[in-house]
């Protein structure tokens, strides 16, 4: 299997709920959030790629529309953990890239801090 990844980074604010009362995640703050997609082959095409990097330069821009410099507690319908980014993230790349044949999305990482990540694999992968 060939395998390839493309990191990309916004800023959002969130708050969680569900947590000990007092505990500082509820309350609004910010991260610089970092995702990395992955993608898979099986072949190789074109000048020896699993896929252009430049195919995620849609999810790109899906980030910075959608995502950036916005309240997450707005923008997703479920509380905005990294795991539930991850996942949403991970369907919206399967669905709205434009991949060429033969490549599938294999998992989205989203990191809120240095040390942390969570990501999203459907268990077929
Ligand atoms: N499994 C998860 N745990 C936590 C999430 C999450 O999305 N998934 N999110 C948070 C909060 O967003 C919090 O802002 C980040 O938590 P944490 O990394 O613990 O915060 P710090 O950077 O301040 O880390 P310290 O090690 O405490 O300095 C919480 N948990
Ligand atoms: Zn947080």
């Amino acid at each position: 299997m060939h395998r390839i990844g493309k990191s990309f980074g916004f800023e959002a604010a969130h708050r969680l709920s569900g947590l000990p009362e007092g505990h500082k995640c509820g309350r609004s703050h910010g991260h610089s959030y970092s995702v990395e997609v992955r993608l898979a082959a099986r072949r190789l095409s074109g000048p020896g790629f699993v896929a252009d990097f430049a195919v995620l330069d849609e999810f790109r821009a899906y980030l910075q529309r959608t995502f950036d410099h916005r309240d997450l507690n707005d923008v997703m319908d479920a509380e905005p953990t990294s795991e539930n980014l991850a996942r949403h993230f991970f369907r919206w790349c399967a669905t709205g890239l434009a991949l060429p044949d033969g490549v599938r999305v294999e998992s989205v990482r989203v990191s809120e801090t240095a040390s942390t990540w969570a990501e999203y694999a459907p268990e077929e992968a």
